[in-house]
């Protein structure tokens, strides 16, 4: 079962150089959480930070009781067998097949005997769909396989928290879906707590129950899916409607002078807020939340026609019909 990481205060620089001075927020346990932003603002040092990689300057991350940033290095080697890691381009030895790599942290961390270790790496490659690649290298097999020979590997110790970084970079949409689509039958199967690095819009519009936007060395805002997607807040807005117009620059964000000269667009109306992707089983999810009910809830109507399916379907009255018919918790 998943566990929360709840971060406190957290600030980061090289140098002179000040990634972020004060990230606060709580990863809920079991949910699938995605943060984005744009290149440079510390995403991947976040991850790092998580797993004890890197120390902060200062702020707190807690993992099932211990502060990350103050354990001793026995502690955060043990630390380190609840995370599963998936490094941006999976990270895989080149001179290892796909079996040796998947197999890598049992033969590392634990006494299991090789035809423990077989069983456990058979299983988690047929999970990924791998099985038959066992003995082709990496510079052998494509870059969405490697991707999810790395998430196999990251899944071999069966971790409580899954931290993906960047999961579908150079990955084909068809690919990305597929990947996608394996996060969330992982998350129903595994109840593990996800954190997801991506560029992709589209992925963090279906697949997380929560999105977290980095800019302007911080957190601007972290929350339910719905309250990310429906923001008028100039950063949170232009990011996740992919537009020019707003703080968000080139490089980095733009200089006031700038947003004058651009007369200061209005936030755009944001796109409609797509039903949540299922798990492939017809299961709901484990944060299973019933579609629109943030919204509900803080009283904010959803842009219009949020909720529909690539099939037309309206799943805000489509709930009501799988509630009615025992097929969803009410
Ligand atoms: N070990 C390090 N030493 C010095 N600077 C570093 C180190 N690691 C990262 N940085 C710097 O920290 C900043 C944030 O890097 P990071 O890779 O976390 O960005 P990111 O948000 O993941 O970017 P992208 O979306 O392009 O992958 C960059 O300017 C990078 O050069």
């Amino acid at each position: 079962m998943g566990v929360e990481i709840r971060v406190e205060g957290l600030r980061k620089s090289f140098g002179r150089q000040v990634i972020w001075e004060d990230v606060t927020l709580t990863v809920p346990a079991g949910e699938i959480s995605a943060l984005l932003g744009p290149s440079g603002t510390g995403k991947s040092v976040f991850l790092k930070n998580l797993v004890g990689l890197l120390r902060p300057d200062r702020g707190h991350v807690y993992v099932g009781g211990g502060d990350v940033p103050r354990l001793r290095e026995d502690q955060l080697y043990e630390l380190r067998r609840r995370f599963g890691v998936l490094f941006q381009d999976g990270a895989l030895f080149g001179s290892m097949n796909v079996f040796d790599n998947i197999a890598f942290p049992l033969r590392e961390h634990t006494r299991k005997k090789e035809t423990e270790i077989r069983r456990i790496v058979l299983e988690k490659m047929e999970m990924v769909g791998l099985t038959g690649a066992e003995r082709k290298l990496p510079g052998e097999i494509s870059g969405g396989m490697k991707k999810r020979a790395g998430l196999a590997r990251a899944l071999v110790l069966d971790p409580e928290i899954i931290l993906a970084d960047e999961p579908d970079s150079g990955l084909d949409p068809v690919r990305t879906a597929y990947l996608n689509q394996l996060f969330v039958d992982l998350n129903a199967e595994l109840g593990a707590t996800f954190l997801i690095v991506t560029h992709d819009i589209g992925t963090a519009r279906v697949l997380p129950d929560n999105l977290g936007l980095l800019f302007r060395r911080g957190l601007v805002m972290f929350g339910p899916r719905e309250m990310i997607l429906s923001s008028t807040h100039p950063a949170v807005n232009q990011f996740f409607n992919a537009r020019r117009q707003g703080p968000i620059g080139m490089a980095e964000e733009k200089d006031l002078a700038r947003m004058e000269g651009e007369g200061q667009a209005p936030p755009a109306m944001p796109a409609p807020i797509p039903p949540q992707l299922m798990p492939s089983d017809g299961r709901p999810r484990p944060s299973m939340r019933r579609p629109g009910e943030w919204l509900a809830r803080h009283r904010v109507t959803p842009p219009p026609g949020s909720f529909v399916d690539d099939q037309g379907r309206d799943w805000l009255t489509e709930w009501d019909r799988l509630v009615r018919s025992g097929q969803r918790p009410a």
